[in-house]
């Protein structure tokens, strides 16, 4: 498996600027996820890394060599999208062989390799059918097994579990995440689903209108995202304008509604305008104030009752609203026009870039 790099890469579609000095680094086995809203280039990154669409500026390099001009079939390049776009009239050993046929490989060892790539996902026993006597789950892996097969130097894959029902996406992501990290692949992805993104891969690139917002593990979009953008897809709500007042290990702010929280270190200046974040289910809620350094007193406005846990709305004396999930624990729910105190543990505080 290769180390893939994409370097400043640049892409106009007539007066439309699609992407903005993209860059990626792809070490040898990595799984790294492009996420982001519809539109915001995605598909046209991965279609340059796989050759199907030339940059206007930038190179991509496959263990150091500069293969931008190296056309789609010379890139050792397997590729999975939505629509899995197999030849209906092949059985699905026949599909699976398809792009080891093209390369001259022989018969004995290409069924050698059919047979290997079909184990890899769990479809040994289905190679003599023919695609419309295969669910579509089980088409997407005959998909990924003819990919795989070429042993390509890099997997890409498009939205590969967008047209599957939740239930078999789950079990194909899963699946997905056994067989790259098992074999060891590099594999660039594409999705809009942040849980998807954040389940399958080493690294994920959050990308907004052509440009990376931020780039990163999992767990560090997840935990500090660094803007509004970032938070947002990754979940985060309550967003409040306030300046920061102390940054370093002891940090606070004074938020807009004039109100001084503790919060975690920040990288950012103090006196830097920011806006900070908590996520519904880290606030708690209370009749009294409780003895922690963050709190604010509202008016519960709305309790949506979802069984195990309830959503709360929260309005604050400046008119702002702040979202609250609150785990049921065997407690009645909270009434609609009573006051309540938010509460929520400093480190809970996510400090972002003002926009
Ligand atoms: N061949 C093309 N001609 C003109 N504009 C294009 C072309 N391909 C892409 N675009 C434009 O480039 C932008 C980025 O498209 P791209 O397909 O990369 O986005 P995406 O993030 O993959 O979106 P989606 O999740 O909807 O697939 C869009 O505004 C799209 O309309």
């Amino acid at each position: 498996m290769a180390h893939v790099r994409a370097e400043r890469l640049r892409k106009s579609h007539g007066s439309q600027l699609v992407l903005d000095d993209i860059s990626l680094d792809i070490p040898s086995g990595q799984f790294l996820t492009l996420l982001g809203p519809s539109g915001c280039g995605k598909s046209s990154t991965l279609r340059i890394v796989a050759g199907l669409s030339s940059p206007d500026a930038g190179r991509i390099l496959i263990d150091d060599r500069d293969v931008t001009r190296l056309e789609v079939q010379k890139r050792n390049i397997g590729m999975v999208f939505q629509s899995h776009a197999l030849f209906p009239h092949m059985s699905v050993n026949e599909n699976v062989a398809f792009g080891l046929r093209m390369r001259k490989v022989s018969g004995a060892e290409q069924q050698r390799r059919v047979r290997r790539a079909l184990a890899q996902v769990r479809l040994e026993d289905f190679g003599e059918r023919f695609p419309q006597q295969l669910s579509g789950g089980q088409q997407q892996r005959v998909a990924i097994a003819r990919a795989l097969v070429v042993e390509p130097s890099i997997l890409i894959l498009d939205e590969p579990f967008g047209a599957l029902d939740r239930k078999l996406r789950e079990a194909m992501q899963t699946e997905l995440y056994g067989i790259t990290r098992e074999l060891g692949i590099t594999a660039l992805f594409v999705t809009h689903d942040q849980e998807e993104a954040l389940m399958l891969s080493d690294s994920v690139a959050v990308m907004n209108r052509g440009r990376i917002e931020q780039v990163g593990p999992p767990a560090e979009l997840y935990e500090k995202p660094r803007n509004r953008f970032v938070a947002e897809f990754m979940g985060l709500d309550n967003f409040v304008r306030a300046r920061l007042e102390q940054a370093g290990p002891q940090g606070s702010v004074l938020s807009a509604f004039g109100q001084r929280f503790e919060a975690p270190a920040s990288a950012l200046p103090a006196g830097s305008e920011v806006e900070i974040a908590v996520r519904p289910e880290r606030i708690r809620l209370a009749p009294q104030a409780q003895d922690t350094s963050a709190r604010v007193c509202g008016r519960l406005t709305q309790a949506i009752y979802h069984g195990h846990a309830s959503d709360y709305t929260v309005q604050l004396p400046d008119g702002q609203q702040l979202l609250v999930r609150q785990e049921s624990a065997g407690q009645a729910p909270l009434s609609v026009g009573t006051e309540v105190w938010a509460h929520w543990p400093p480190l809970a505080v996510n400090i972002l870039e003002a926009a």
